[in-house]
């Protein structure tokens, strides 16, 4: 892997640049009933959507950047158009230093990627079977090769189940083959779409240490789209928001939670019940009367604790953040519905 890793280094930063980036669909609607099926015969009615809408974006090299939104907001077409499967209608694009829908032999060796819901692996044969078909497309040489397999073998657990065939592989078996299978080729850049999504909780904890890993390893950058929110505080170093085709949101998880601007709460614990006073205006009581939690206004947090230790003998105080979910549907709301 030695030669793929220096290769990495050598890649443009930022690694993905898009300006102005647009793509609109254009598509023959349907005709309802008989009728309509025979008119359609004479007159066919084109109809358009327009699925991204003048979007700029950078991903840094080594970065691990969420790309997240509704239904329908257009992340797909987005990964599709960075692949290079799906050609813009507007803007600029440059992914590692290429125009992806070029689909040039250098850029989709450089590229990956990882679907949760569309398996990559060849369900009849083995796991190391694939590898080899891979390597033949991707002409690895076979020093190279060998030397891939017992790295990513022993990085991803996978060493003792490479002869398995796939079709008799856990989900979170194939996860880890799967990646391995996307990582063969030393790939600067790993799309991953929905990559834990049907894994027990044991297993997406595994998914997601492995993503990290390869990060910090290989230095690969990874574009991640989920809508488990806990794969995005886990990984993502930075969240892209797009919603009805348009940014909505570029920065990291501390900045989107004050976008968002839910409340942050704080629980106070006491050695007994506290003596709260009439005008406190919002506090639920927890584990017995001992812990208080209450809206974090604007006043100082300082002021807060003093004030707070008036009330009893306080052992601990704790801030509360909102759960990415709840900023999410927050940030979202009914605005991110397309008609
Ligand atoms: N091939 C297509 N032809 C016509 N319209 C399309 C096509 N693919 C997507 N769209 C439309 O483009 C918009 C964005 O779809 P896209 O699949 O990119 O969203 P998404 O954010 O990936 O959604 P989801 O989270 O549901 O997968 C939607 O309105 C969708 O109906």
């Amino acid at each position: 892997m030695e030669s793929i890793v220096r290769a990495r280094f050598s890649e443009p930063d930022p690694v993905i640049t898009a300006r102005n980036l647009g793509k609109t669909y254009e598509f023959h609607r349907q005709p309802q009933g008989l009728m309509g099926a025979i008119r359609s015969l004479f007159h066919r009615e084109l109809t358009s959507v327009q699925a991204v809408h003048g979007l700029d974006l950078e991903v840094r090299r080594g970065e691990i950047v969420g790309l997240l939104g509704p239904n329908g907001a257009g992340k797909t077409t987005v990964v599709k158009m960075l692949c290079g499967l799906l050609e813009p209608t507007a803007g600029t694009l440059s992914v590692c230093g290429e125009r992806p829908s070029d689909r040039s032999s250098s850029f989709l060796s450089r590229i990956s990627v990882i679907f949760g819901q569309k398996a990559m692996l060849w369900w009849d044969v083995s796991t190391r079977e694939s590898l080899r078909i891979h390597r033949s497309m991707y002409g690895i040489p076979s020093g190279d090769f060998s030397e891939a397999v017992g790295s990513l073998g022993e990085l991803l657990g996978i060493t003792g189940i490479l002869d398995t065939p796939v079709r008799n592989l856990s989900l979170g078996q194939r996860m880890r083959c799967e990646l391995a299978l996307a990582l063969l080729h030393g790939p600067t850049l790993l799309f991953a779409d929905e990559p834990t999504i049907g894994l027990d909780v044991e297993a997406k904890v595994v998914v997601r240490n492995l993503f990290r890993e390869i990060n910090q390893t290989f230095g690969t950058t990874i574009l991640l789209t989920s809508h488990d929110m806990n794969d995005v505080e886990a990984l993502c170093d930075r969240v892209i928001v797009i919603n009805a085709g348009r940014m909505a949101f570029d920065g990291d998880l501390t900045e989107l939670r004050a976008h968002a601007d839910i409340p942050r709460e704080v629980v106070l614990t006491y050695r007994d019940a506290p003596r709260l006073p009439p005008d406190v205006l919002w506090a639920s009581i927890e584990n017995g009367a001992r812990s208080v939690r209450l809206r974090l206004g604007n006043e100082p947090f300082a002021e807060l604790v003093q004030t707070a230790t008036r009330w009893g003998d306080l052992l601990d105080v704790r801030i509360v953040e909102a759960g990415l979910d709840e900023v999410m549907a927050k940030v979202f709301g009914d605005r991110g519905r397309r008609p």
